[in-house]
């Protein structure tokens, strides 16, 4: 369990405040509000995170906004384990980085490709695709928008109701974690049930839906892919509803001061059966585990960024891998941007389980049958920190 400094360290120099310019003289506002709440917060009770959390939270400017206003150390609350963070880079050790797949290659040859980075890294990026990069650009720029909006703009959709199918906010993790990471997320839900739009920031919407529609062609030509390189049918996944249920995130990495002391997302593996992800040009923050090392995602022009999740590498039993992923807090003075498309199954009630066709007497079932429901359950009463469920549903697991 992680020991957290007593003392909250909003500390937002006074010029700074005096001199914002009137376009965002709001945040002295709400700023002033957060730093004397949070300041009479600790003295009165002591250090009492929860507390502060919930008036960070409650304040609504999210991470950008601390940003906006010129803090120069974190607050406490951010402050990540030892074990969360990154550390020193291990010497003379070869750079590692995701492979880059060309999608335009002879099928046979993007089959195994593709087969043998998913059974491997759990990830890898596509080039030569049926997206154009001009969508990948707009998508991402609207979403940028958004985030850089002035917060009293922002304030509108700032919450944790998923209600409405869309939710802005500072981790969706913020009261479980044991630390909160320097990011803020917009998610929306893109199926099976649309979103009530006026939910959805309006320089966001027309973009969202389109990348919608080209996702899912996509996600469906890959799905094919992996069913091939994994010996059963090749609609395999999409007869079992996993291109009918997505959901959205995006997350805005703003330049953090202290980065070493924090992340941007914590260690996790993807809970759905496939995820697709665009990044901005602010690359080489996100990273996968590669033994006892990570491996970079490097930023390649119009290149798109896929992973396996953990009922995939279930139904895989195991050949198939979900391989833990953080992103690391960004250092740098431009903010990163990305979308993830998480695809679950539609049926929240099917029970699923090893494919048959990949089970035999020298493979035989790693684990055990079990509904979405309940998995989907388990992974959000915890906090994101990289322990995976899989082993939950394991056949030799005695409390499973
Ligand atoms: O921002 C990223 O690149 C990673 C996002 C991610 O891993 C997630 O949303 O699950
Ligand atoms: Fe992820």
């Amino acid at each position: 369990m992680a020991i957290h400094t007593p003392i909250p360290n909003i500390i937002i120099p006074v010029a700074s405040l005096n001199s914002l310019p009137p376009s965002r003289r709001h945040l002295r506002r709400i700023t002033t509000f957060s730093i004397t709440s949070m300041a009479s917060a600790a003295s009165e009770h002591g250090y009492d995170r929860l507390s502060i959390v919930k008036q960070f939270d409650e304040s609504k400017i999210g991470v950008k906004g601390l940003v906006d206003s010129g803090v120069t150390t974190i607050p406490s609350f951010f402050h990540q384990p030892p074990e969360n963070l990154p550390g020193p880079k291990p010497k003379n050790r070869p750079k590692l980085t995701v492979p880059v797949i060309d999608l335009s290659a002879e099928r046979s040859a993007v089959v195994e490709e593709i087969r043998r980075s998913a059974s491997t890294l759990g990830f890898f990026q596509i080039v030569n695709h049926s997206i154009p990069t001009t969508l990948i650009d707009s998508v991402l720029n609207g979403l940028k928008s958004f985030f850089e909006q002035p917060t009293e703009y922002k304030m509108e959709f700032y919450h944790r109701e998923i209600g409405k199918g869309a939710a802005y906010s500072t981790n969706f993790d913020l009261y479980q974690s044991k630390a909160a990471s320097w990011r803020d997320t917009l998610q929306v839900r893109m199926a099976p049930t649309e979103p009530s739009w006026d939910a959805v920031p309006e320089m966001c919407r027309g973009t969202l839906k389109d990348w919608d529609t080209a996702v899912v062609g996509l996600a469906e030509e890959l799905m094919s892919i992996l069913c091939e390189g994994l010996g059963v049918k090749n609609d395999r996944l999409k007869e079992l509803s996993f291109l009918e249920a997505r959901v959205d995130a995006a997350h805005y990495y703003p330049r953090c001061p202290q980065p070493d002391l924090t992340v941007g997302l914590t260690s996790h593996t993807d809970p759905g059966v496939l995820t697709v992800l665009v990044q901005n040009e602010v690359g080489g923050l996100l990273q996968v585990k590669s033994g006892d090392d990570w491996a970079d995602v490097e930023a390649v022009p119009g290149a798109i960024v896929i992973n396996i999740g953990d009922l995939l590498q279930m139904m895989s039993n195991d050949e198939y891998k979900s391989v833990e992923h953080r992103v690391l807090a960004n250092p740098m003075e431009g903010a990163r941007v990305s979308l993830a498309v998480f695809f679950n199954p539609s049926n929240r009630d099917g029970v699923y389980g090893p494919f048959p066709e990949v089970i035999s007497a020298e493979k035989p079932a790693v684990y055990k049958e079990f509904s979405y429901a309940d998995y989907i359950g388990r992974f959000f009463r915890k906090e994101l920190d990289g322990k995976t469920l899989t082993n939950f549903y394991k056949i030799d697991n005695k409390t499973g």
